[in-house]
């Protein structure tokens, strides 16, 4: 920001000198003389000149000052430009790595949208618009100041009437302008948002969205969004060059009045080469000024941008979370233990799990069912880490998983419902966010053969680098979990969590994918969640859930006797 204003205060230097410049040529060109310290001085230089030779030395350093400036101006343009847009994108990476260091529960409550919102367009609002214009502002405002000190020299009485006319023609322009701008700005903002708003659940629920009908609905609602922005976008270039055509009017009569007074006030060879001067600089002045417009305009409306971040960060600065990595969980396999815990969301009135204590032995597999709203959801999340109990502990191996969260998020791994694939190879989707040049192929060929993947391979026309379009679209459901069980296995995790990975699976398939999971006992220790009883029959432990607490727990026959509620949920699904 230091280099900037300087920059720009020695461009408005150099302007300076070419105005300076100007006075005394226009004094001989109009009265054949000039000052005699500068005749003296261009005499000590070049020995006597005639007047020709003067003006044409005085000319060519009027030139040169402004080729020189020009040059210049180009280069601290060039030099500002790297640096804003370094500082944009490096502001955008932030503000990205904010996003992804903040806490599970306040990003569940985010919206798309307006991430997007803040990190694509906010930024570089705030950058493009706020921060940039107030340096082109400043590089301006110091020209206009710098041409007004030269002037003030030539002609006092000129320049202050001068200063009070462009002077109260700006305030006014900006006092009519000044929260149209800012309207404007947030009207992008708002529009920016509205527009994601219409495009993702669309296109997210294409299929949906084809067979209901409602493709209009969304590109209707895009539609308004888009037209929203185009109409603030025209009235935002509108406002900022509304001015200039106001300027130029005000140019004209300013000139004339300025003649006025000054032939009123001086002789009128002084006055005509005064009024020359004034001429000439305004020719400076006034692009000068419709820029400053410009600029102002630019900054309120991009103001929106920054107040936007700055609320963004705000926020995210209160919620991010620090995942140490202590090297404190155990190494080796142990078991898993929940003692005592509890938790309650935090705009929830009541604890949604209570006083639970849970033991996940190591190689075995153990289930959590239970009806919707049972808490199993919110196990899970304790389980991964992502939320902390109020009271209690969970510990592996004796030691609390919260002590070491990123040596505990190396330990498991979750095959979700939804698994987010992307349009990209079968290879890139297993090693999930993994670069290419570090795959690890035999661990790779070694999870494909665990997740029972090596026929859907076989059978792609491409093998492994088929692409299997957007959330696996080439793929059917049970070989999309196949292909999530093998994102997970890649992990080389100690716990296997899988959450309802099968309710969306016909019976068959669910059974597949049951042997599969089946086969990995012993190697690993297994969690499943699960609405359907079918998934987990073949669990050692399962622990049957009501309102947050366990209301029964043992093995699937020993539930079936134990538990009326349990048999009667087994009997509705055919196993009992
Ligand atoms: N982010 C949240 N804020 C407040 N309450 C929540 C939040 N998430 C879940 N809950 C509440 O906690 C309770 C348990 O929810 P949870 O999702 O853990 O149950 P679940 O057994 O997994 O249900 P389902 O089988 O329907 O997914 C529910 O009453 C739910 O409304």
């Amino acid at each position: 920001m230091i280099l900037a204003a300087l920059g720009s205060a020695g461009i408005a230097v150099l302007d300076m000198v070419g105005i300076a410049a100007t006075l005394p040529l226009m004094q001989l060109i109009v009265t054949g003389s000039m000052a005699p310290a500068l005749q003296a001085l261009l005499g000590t230089l070049f020995g006597s000149l005639e007047i020709k030779s003067t003006i044409l030395i005085m000319a060519c350093t009027v030139i040169g000052v402004l080729v020189v400036k020009s040059l210049l101006g180009i280069g601290f343009r060039w030099w500002m430009l790297k640096k804003s847009t370094k500082l944009e994108s490096e502001a955008s990476i932030e503000l990205f790595r904010l996003f992804m260091s903040t806490t599970y529960l306040s990003h569940k409550a985010r919206n798309l949208g307006e991430i997007n919102r803040d990190i694509s367009a906010a930024v570089p609002q705030a950058f493009g618009q706020v921060a940039m214009g107030f340096i082109a502002g400043l590089a301006d405002a110091l020209t206009i100041i710098g041409i007004f000190i030269v002037l003030l020299a030539v002609s006092p009485l000129a320049t202050t009437f001068t200063v009070i006319f462009f002077g109260a023609a700006l305030l006014s322009i900006q006092s009519v302008f000044r929260r149209k701008y800012r309207a404007v700005g947030l009207e992008l903002a708002e529009s920016d948002v509205n527009s994601w708003a219409a495009m993702i659940p669309a296109l997210s629920s294409f299929r949906e969205t084809r067979v209901s009908m409602k493709e209009e609905h969304f590109i209707g609602r895009f539609a308004e969004a888009k037209n929203s922005r185009a109409s603030a976008a025209r009235r935002l270039s509108m406002f900022a060059e509304m001015p200039k055509y106001v300027l130029e009017v005000g140019f004209v009569v300013g000139l004339g009045l300025l003649a006025l007074l000054l032939f009123s006030f001086e002789p009128s060879n002084a006055a005509t080469a005064t009024l020359g001067v004034f001429a000439a600089a305004s020719t400076r002045i006034l692009p000068t000024l419709n820029r400053l417009q410009a600029t102002s305009a630019m900054i309120r409306s991009g103001q929106v941008g920054l107040e936007l971040i700055g609320k963004c960060v705000r926020d995210l600065d209160s919620t991010q979370e620090v995942y140490a990595s202590s090297g404190r969980i155990p190494q080796g396999r142990h078991d898993l233990e929940f003692s005592g815990v509890s938790y309650r969301y935090p705009d929830s009135e009541f604890p949604v799990v209570q006083n639970l204590d849970l033991d996940f032995p190591d190689g075995k597999t153990t289930a959590l069912v239970g009806g919707s709203g049972a808490g199993k959801s919110t196990i899970l999340d304790l389980l991964l880490g992502v939320i902390r109990p109020d009271t209690g502990t969970i510990e592996y191996g004796g030691t609390s998983i919260d002590v070491d969260p990123r040596g505990w998020f190396s330990r498991v791994s979750l095959v979700p419902q939804d698994i987010y694939l992307v349009n990209d190879s079968v290879e890139r989707n297993i090693a999930f966010g993994v670069d290419d040049d570090e795959i690890d192929r035999e661990l790779l060929s070694e999870v494909i053969r665990d997740a029972q993947l090596e026929d859907v391979i076989d059978s792609l026309p491409q093998g492994l680098s088929t692409r299997i379009g957007e959330w696996g679209a080439r793929l059917s459901g049970g070989q999309k979990q196949r292909v999530g069980i093998a994102r997970a296995l890649y992990r080389r995790p100690q716990i296997l969590i899988l959450d309802e990975a099968t309710s969306a699976l016909d019976n068959l398939t669910e059974r597949k994918i049951s042997d599969t999971v089946t086969a990995l006992a012993g190697r690993m220790t297994v969690v499943i969640v699960a609405h359907r009883l079918s998934t987990v029959r073949n669990a050692e432990t399962i622990y049957f859930l009501e309102a947050g607490r366990v209301a029964a727990r043992g093995g699937f026959e020993d539930l079936v006797q134990r538990s009326p509620e349990f048999a009667r949920l087994a009997r509705l699904g055919g196993l009992a």
